[in-house]
């Protein structure tokens, strides 16, 4: 166990001027442009200008046209709902459904994933025995309420998931049979995208977006897409055409991928890959922590070592969601039919698929989702390749039907794509909550956000949203101090604490790598 002191960062404020300070915000997904931009408005700061490096809106909320209808290849579920209104132990709504569901009124169905053990397939096909699987499935969700517990205890120190299914007994060297593995895919992987031998027992044991907001998921299934959410929120304060809908705001710049930030005591310079250069007083950097990682964005000074160490420990995942259009329909469908798993002896090989019939009726799609390595595998791979791959997969799940070949089929390539580097945060072990303030704290007039920032709903759209608000309060507390000041008293100096780590071995910690003020 490694002690850090608690650090203080120093922000510089801004002394009142006409119209606020000028920010520029960097990217336009959920977070940035869109929660911590209606933030920033609402509190009278309104000189923004918003850099979005793609020619769209809404970052990872991306709907797509496939086999002549729209389908979402990022969020797709507004996950942490609860449908019981009679469950009075959980007392927060979560954010997004209250858009999604009330506002919007978007098209959601409730996903149902107890018949799970009525719809395992074979490796080599047909249905394995039910009871069988539910008892695999009974005791994966007894080692998991066992994890809650552990978690609970660990104070200081923090294990993987499977360390944790290891204390219980469960299968010592990891589960090994194709059932345990596709269902010990479904508990971790398909949550998280990462494998449980590196997720964070602490971090995720009890999970705070179901813990806080309900158990229930809903798979957004509308026409007009999940990023209506997105749409909604920036409506509020950019100008928008009447007629069409569209935004207008001169505010909003598209196709504007920043290269570079150079940041100092008096203010900030943006550089964009089309040469143009835009100063502004404080920059809000809303990229995923995948972008962070890379080196696309070059900052001026480098950015401090703690905040490198801290970024470069987190956990961007990777999560493919494979679209199948068939000319007709050969898989059960019904009640209790919708997610289906294929136990595979390789682990995460085309694991969980999901039929779209009770969203779309006769849309003949199927859904499959493949996780982390895998993901990474296909997306190197041509489609002709995985289409290939899933077919055989079907075929064998369903020998006696005629499978007929996929007419079209959809892969997204968020690990590729540069803006993005991957589909969201996992919280690793070895980092803990030091580190994750870490992230989001500010580096001089530099501010963070995005999903990764976000206190406790590290990467789900709701923390994208959430974090967007909190990036944009800490900015708007240091704007606030630099108008109390309005004569220089402290020399436009604020700071931003992070509390130390580990206090109580604070004395042992060292100072040269973390001293107590950081720039
Ligand atoms: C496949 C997939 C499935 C998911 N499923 C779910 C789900 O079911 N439920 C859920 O709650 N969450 C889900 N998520 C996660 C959710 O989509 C994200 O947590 C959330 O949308 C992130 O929002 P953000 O604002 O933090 O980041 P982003 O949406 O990544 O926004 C950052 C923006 O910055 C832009 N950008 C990047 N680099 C630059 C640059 N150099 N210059 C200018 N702009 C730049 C990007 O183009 C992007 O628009 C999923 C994500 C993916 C990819």
């Amino acid at each position: 166990m490694k002690a850090r002191p608690s650090v203080e960062i120093v922000q510089y404020t801004t002394y009142a001027q006409a119209g606020g300070p000028k920010v520029i915000i960097i990217g336009a997904g959920m977070s940035g442009r869109i929660s911590a931009g209606e933030m920033l408005s609402h509190a009278g700061i309104t000189d923004l200008l918003i850099l979005e490096a793609t020619d769209r809106i809404g970052g990872r909320i991306r709907k797509t046209e496939f086999a002549g209808m729209n389908v979402e290849m990022g969020a797709n579920w507004v996950e942490g709902v609860n449908m019981d209104p009679a469950d009075k132990i959980i007392k927060e709504v979560n954010p997004i459904w209250s858009m999604v569901h009330k506002k919007l009124k978007l098209n959601t169905s409730l996903s149902n994933y107890s018949h799970l053990s009525s719809n395992t397939y074979m490796e080599e096909g047909g249905l394995h025995d039910e009871s069988f699987v539910q008892k695999t499935i009974n005791r994966a969700s007894e080692v998991q309420q066992y994890g809650d517990k552990l978690s609970s205890k660990l104070h200081n120190e923090d294990i993987t998931v499977m360390a944790m299914q290891r204390f219980h007994d469960h299968m010592p060297y990891g589960p090994t049979k194709p059932v345990d593995m596709v269902i010990d895919y479904y508990m971790n992987d398909y949550e998280f995208a990462e494998p449980p031998r590196v997720t964070s027992l602490q971090s995720t044991h009890p999970l705070p977006t179901f813990a806080n907001f309900g158990n229930d998921v809903c798979f957004v299934a509308d026409q007009r897409g999940f990023e209506s959410v997105v749409h909604y929120i920036a409506n509020k304060y950019l100008k928008t055409d009447a007629r069409t809908g569209a935004i207008v705001d001169p505010r909003l710049m598209l196709n504007k991928a920043v290269k570079k930030i150079k940041y100092t005591s008096d203010g900030v310079v943006v550089k964009t890959e089309d040469g143009w250069l835009y100063k502004a007083d404080y920059v809000m950097v809303s990229v995923s922590i995948g972008v962070l990682q890379s080196n696309l964005i070059r900052f001026k000074p480098h950015l401090p070592q703690w905040k490198n160490m801290a970024m470069y420990q987190f956990d961007m995942a990777v999560y493919t969601k494979i679209f199948l259009k068939f000319p007709r329909k050969f898989w059960p469908d019904g009640p209790g039919t919708e997610f289906f798993l294929y136990a595979s002896s390789r682990r995460g090989y085309f694991p969980v698929w999901q039929h779209l019939e009770n969203e779309y009726p006769g849309s003949n799609i199927l859904l499959v989702t493949v996780t982390d390595d895998e993901s990474r595998r296909i997306e190197q791979q041509l489609d002709e390749q995985t289409k290939a791959e899933a077919m055989e997969v079907l075929r064998k799940m369903f020998p006696s039907e005629d499978v007929p070949e996929a007419t079209d089929i959809l892969v997204p390539r968020w690990w590729s794509d540069r803006f993005f580097r991957g589909s969201f945060s996992n919280w690793p072990i070895g980092v803990d909550r030091y580190e994750y303030d870490l992230i989001r704290a500010p580096v001089g007039r530099v501010y963070f956000t995005g999903e990764h920032t976000s206190q406790r709903y590290n990467g789900y759209v709701h923390g994208a949203y959430l974090a967007g608000k909190a990036s944009a309060n800490i900015l708007i507390e240091c704007v606030k101090e630099g108008q109390r000041q309005k004569d220089g008293a402290n020399g436009g100096i604020w700071k931003y604490y992070v509390p130390g780590k580990y206090e109580e071995c604070i004395k042992e910690a060292s100072s040269i790598l973390f001293p107590q003020t950081l720039q």
